[in-house]
């Protein structure tokens, strides 16, 4: 299996008066094409994690960060933003919780914006994502025409159109009817496969994740210690590397 992202002794927190919070990853593996659902509760740190994998927000501390053969890590340090930025554009696709369609571009324009933002613009393959996820007839029609539904297959079609190696998904299913959301994460999971981008979904609702097939890490919880930081620890090595 070949990496396509691997931290070691990872550390991001936030230092708030009223509730300090840190996120540990001391390993964190996921090979090329790879799905994963990352379970925990509310304020467990999900959402911190994506934006760290998203190479949005950077760790306080890494050992090893690395991402499609790239050193995340020597990146942030050397403030590289840019580098991180063009990588982001050009390799990563996001689901986000409520679809964040731009309202004033059509179902084909805001399929087609990630192409447009990493400098790939590829129609046939935007126009054959909206067949494939059922919404090609939606193409000329503006989000707000769409059901909650249609607004999700928009989203993942989105995610997808510029070939990224790994798909970002805080919550796909939150603004989703309950009866549609196994289908939207088991649709998720499939478009994932079939274009090989890796997948990792955030959810606080591992058994959804187990009955749309996917693997689950839970994040480990410790309360408040003397120090007064919550802390929320994921780990997941490699098979070869943790055996
Ligand atoms: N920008 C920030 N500044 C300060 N604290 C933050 C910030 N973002 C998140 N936190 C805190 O970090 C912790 C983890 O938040 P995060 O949003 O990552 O959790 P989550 O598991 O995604 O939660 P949810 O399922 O509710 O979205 C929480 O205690 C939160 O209050």
């Amino acid at each position: 299996m070949t990496a396509l992202l691997s931290l070691r002794g990872a550390r991001k927190a936030y230092r708030g008066d009223a509730a300090p919070f840190a996120l540990e990853v001391p390993a964190f593996d996921l090979a090329e094409g790879e799905a994963l659902a990352i379970a925990g509760p509310s304020g467990s740190g999900k959402s911190t994690l994506l934006m760290m994998l998203a190479l949005a927000a950077p760790p306080d501390a890494a050992e090893v960060f690395r991402f499609a053969g790239q050193d995340i890590a020597a990146h942030w340090r050397a403030g590289r933003r840019d580098a991180l930025a063009d990588l982001r554009a050009r390799r990563i696709g996001v689901v986000p919780q409520t679809g964040g369609l731009l309202p004033y571009l059509t179902v084909g324009g805001n399929i087609a914006l990630p192409q447009r933002i990493a400098g790939r613009p590829d129609p046939a393959r935007a126009r054959a994502l909206a067949e494939e996820l059922g919404i090609g007839a939606h193409w000329a029609k503006r989000p707000a025409e769409l059901s909650v539904g249609q607004r999700q297959r928009v989203a993942i079609a989105r995610a997808l159109a510029h070939r990224p190696a790994l798909v970002l998904a805080d919550e796909p299913t939150a603004s989703v009817h309950p009866e549609l959301a196994d289908a939207v994460l088991a649709l998720l999971k499939r478009e994932c496969a079939a274009a090989g981008a890796a997948l990792i979904v955030a959810t606080h609702d591992p058994d959804r994740a187990i009955r749309a097939g996917y693997p689950v890490l839970a994040c480990e919880t410790h309360a408040p210690g003397a120090d007064g930081v919550a802390r929320s620890v994921f780990a997941r090595a490699m098979a070869a590397e943790a055996a």
